[in-house]
């Protein structure tokens, strides 16, 4: 549904996109991670033919965004990093400004307009001035109004960007549902463990090449090599270890406290048939789960922050 060949794109000497070759599914929901300056804002930007390339070509949809942007326009929800809203409209006027700017069919506006402020959760704001909301409704309903035209596919780049905990956990619900819509979606962000929670497929970028992508449950094996599993137990601690290190896939298992630390090279499935073995075999198994701060160190490793 998306595709990049060799793009590349330089201000002056410097290379912000170089040589980047993406291809996105259609369906998938697509995590773009890199650190400040990676390059990622400057992808999209092409994608949602907003900037010509220096070389190489950029499709969505079997388009090419130089040769036939309308029909790519068509096509695309693009939220962009920094957005204007206009102060002085509520959030259905602004909704419905978008909606005759797309075409969209008076007599079908209102009745979409409420569609959309539900899907975002902002149906109690629909006539709250737009300087009144918080940052996080403004951005949701930034998100509404790049769905207004119904786009199959959505470029949004870092839409949970400077929103509190409880704001990135209601946008993080919302594009999960448009990802269960159906929704191609190529989305950013400098923070991998909150895309790895949404996303099917992970790309990182660092000084504008992609330097790693992979399935959301293979990226931590195929960067830093390894993944790392917490197993808690109630007891016969050595036994289950024992019991982990006769998988190929399990470099080691160490006992931490009244926890495992499995170092683990597989893939989700493989997960599935340790867990297995272990209930199989009657160890008492509390939990069984992916080190939360493995994928931060995965980012941290890959990246070296060159760029920010
Ligand atoms: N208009 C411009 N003129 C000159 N340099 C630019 C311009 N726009 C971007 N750059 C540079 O290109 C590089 C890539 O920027 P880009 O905004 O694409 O990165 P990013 O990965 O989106 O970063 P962030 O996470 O900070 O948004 C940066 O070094 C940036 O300073």
């Amino acid at each position: 549904m998306i595709r990049t060949v060799g793009l590349t794109k330089t201000y002056g000497k410097y290379k912000a996109v170089d040589d980047l070759n993406l291809h996105i599914a259609k369906g998938s929901c697509f995590g773009f991670v890199g650190p400040n300056g990676a390059g990622k804002s400057t992808t999209m930007s092409v994608l949602a033919t907003l900037l010509e390339p220096t070389s190489g070509h950029a499709y969505v949809g079997g388009f090419d965004v130089m040769e036939e942007p309308s029909n790519v326009r068509q096509l695309i929800g693009y939220m962009p990093d920094f957005f204007g809203v206009y102060d002085n409209l509520t959030a259905v006027e602004y909704l419905e400004f978008y909606a005759g700017a797309y075409k969209v069919p008076k007599e079908n506006r209102m009745a979409l307009i409420k569609d959309l402020l539900e899907l975002v959760n902002l149906s109690g704001k629909a006539d709250a001035y737009v300087d009144t909301l918080s940052r996080g409704m403004k951005q949701r309903l930034g998100l509404a109004r790049c769905l207004i035209h119904d786009p199959e596919v959505l470029i949004l780049d870092e839409p949970a960007s400077g929103l509190d905990p409880r704001a990135r956990i209601e946008m993080k619900e919302i594009l999960k549902e448009l990802r269960d819509m159906g929704k191609t979606i190529l989305i950013s962000s400098h923070i991998l463990p909150e895309l790895a929670e949404m996303c099917d497929t992970i790309g990182i970028i660092e000084q504008g090449k992609l330097i790693a992508q992979a399935p959301v449950d293979q990226i931590a094996a195929q960067v830093a090599g390894h993944r790392v599993l917490r197993v808690r137990l109630l007891d016969r601690m050595e036994e289950a270890a024992q019991l982990l290190e006769q998988s190929e896939l399990v470099t080691r298992a160490d006992i931490e406290g009244n926890a495992l630390l499995v170092t683990y090279t597989g893939d989700d499935a493989g997960q599935v048939i340790l867990l297995s073995a272990l209930i199989k075999n009657g160890l008492p198994v509390l939990s069984f789960a992916e080190e939360a701060g493995n994928l931060e160190e995965v980012f941290l490793t890959v990246t070296k922050g060159v760029g920010s």
